[in-house]
């Protein structure tokens, strides 16, 4: 089965992410892929809607933030355009105020996660809110790293409003907080596309033995379980696992029980609901994990 793929664009308010979304889509259209788009505002008023053509499913969040109060409603409208349209992509736009890791969280849904490849968080920057971003709410300034920190590749926009020293400045940044992501200097968020293609390529380096190496981007993992597990050995697995895990969710069935739990797990702490009906078993992990391939053996060993 072809995964849909989904592209995740972060940054701050007003960087230029519509202004690259409108670039990507005439890039896709020319290449005659068929995609959909999400777009996330925090009012209530869609904005920036008309920058995708009618023809182009478009799903809008408004009045909140994926990442937090709207992510049931994300849920359902990413599960329905899979289920309406065959999509080679899906491009989501979030607010500026999202994190990279709530965002990831709200889109991989055990319900239809193995249906969907995450090729990557492209966060753009504005070049003079980052020289100034000392002088940000401490709260937004983190945000702003964060959002570089987790990023498979940064644009450095509005670079006509910078000088050589300035731009030079804002590489050094940000080589400092993420060496691994590409970082390209931009006007009106103009890339070469290829550089999203490539995108495609990371994934293909995370896979099992391909590279060793640490890597402080946020990777995701997907493993369908077959059957029932014990929970006792399931709570030894947890117990085991690196801080660099940092969420995991979906359905769990245990030894013994008709219908599998709903399992959440956030930074350490493991939390389980009971479901009464039947779930698909996916068990859904967001990290910085560079090789999945030893705990997918964990978990299919737990089956065992
Ligand atoms: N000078 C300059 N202006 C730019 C550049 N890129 C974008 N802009 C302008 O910056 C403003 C914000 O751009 P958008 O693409 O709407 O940014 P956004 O990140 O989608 O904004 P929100 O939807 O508010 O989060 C627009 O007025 C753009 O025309 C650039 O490279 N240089």
């Amino acid at each position: 089965m072809k995964k849909t793929e989904v592209y995740i664009l972060s940054g701050f308010l007003g960087t230029g992410k519509t202004t690259l979304l409108k670039q990507i889509l005439q890039h896709e259209k020319d290449s005659g892929r068929t995609i959909a788009v999400m777009m996330n505002e925090l009012g209530s008023v869609s904005i920036d809607s008309d920058a995708v053509d009618t023809d182009v499913p478009l799903k809008e969040l408004l009045g909140g933030c994926i990442c937090c109060t709207i992510q049931d409603k994300l849920e359902s409208q990413l599960q329905g355009l899979l289920f309406d349209h065959e999509l080679d992509a899906i491009y989501i736009e979030t607010t500026g105020a999202a994190h990279p890791v709530e965002v990831l969280d709200a889109v991989l849904s055990p319900l239809f996660a193995d249906k969907l490849a995450i090729k990557g968080i492209i966060t753009t920057v504005d070049g003079i809110q980052w020289l100034n971003r000392a002088t940000l709410d401490p709260q937004v300034h983190q945000l702003l790293l964060e959002q570089v920190k987790h990023a498979d590749l940064i644009i450095v926009n509005k670079s006509d409003l910078l000088n050589e020293a300035e731009k030079a400045k804002i590489n050094l940044d940000i080589q400092g907080l993420n060496s691994q992501a590409k970082c390209i200097l931009s006007t009106y968020s103009k890339v070469p596309m290829k550089l999203l293609q490539e995108l495609a390529y990371t994934e293909k380096a995370k896979s099992p033995g391909a590279h060793v190496q640490a890597d402080l981007r946020l990777s995701t993992f997907v493993h369908q379980f077959k059957g029932s597990i014990s929970h006792e050995r399931f709570e030894d697995f947890l117990r085991a696992l690196p801080d660099s895990i940092y969420r995991i969710k979906g359905y769990v069935l245990f030894d013994h029980s008709q219908y599998p739990d709903l399992f959440q797990y956030s930074y350490g702490m493991p939390l389980y609901m009971k479901e009464y009906m039947k779930m698909p078993l996916n068990l859904v992990f967001i990290g910085q994990v560079t090789d999945w391939s030893l705990l997918g053996q964990q978990l299919t060993d737990l089956e065992k």
